[in-house]
């Protein structure tokens, strides 16, 4: 159970690490912070908001791994060496696909929640 528990600990010293390092990482957070006031304010149903909490998780989990990966490389290949790019380049790629599937699936949702607002505000 301790070791359980410690383990969280590790866990959140990571979460701390890639905040205070990692600029990509902070601006997913406040991104999914304001997605999940959009919800509450927009009203949106649990259907939604199992696809918006999706989003958020697995862009999250990217930039995670997305860190992790770099480090490691940074780690095994401190001097230029064009596979290491390679492998930053693709990690990199891989936070993309999730963002772009990411703010698709929010303008999906969110989009004609807003314009009806707006002509109701018009
Ligand atoms: N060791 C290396 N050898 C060759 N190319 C590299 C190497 N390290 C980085 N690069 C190239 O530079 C790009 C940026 O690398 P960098 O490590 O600065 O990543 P980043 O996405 O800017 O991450 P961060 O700023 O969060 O550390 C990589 O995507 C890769 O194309």
């Amino acid at each position: 159970m301790k070791k359980f528990i410690r383990g969280f600990g590790f866990a959140f010293k990571g979460l701390h690490y890639a905040f205070t390092t990692q600029v990509n990482f902070r601006v997913h957070v406040f991104a999914a912070l304001a997605a999940i006031a959009a919800g509450f304010y927009l009203r949106i149903d649990a259907g939604e908001w199992k696809w918006v909490l999706l989003c958020i998780a697995m862009v999250l989990l990217m930039e995670l791994l997305n860190t992790a990966i770099e480090l490691l490389t940074d780690l095994t290949s401190p001097g230029y060496n064009k596979l290491a790019g390679h492998v930053k380049d693709v990690s990199a790629a891989a936070v993309l696909i999730v963002a772009i599937f990411a703010a698709a699936t929010g303008a999906i949702i969110f989009l004609p929640k807003i314009l009806t607002l707006l002509v109701h505000a018009a």
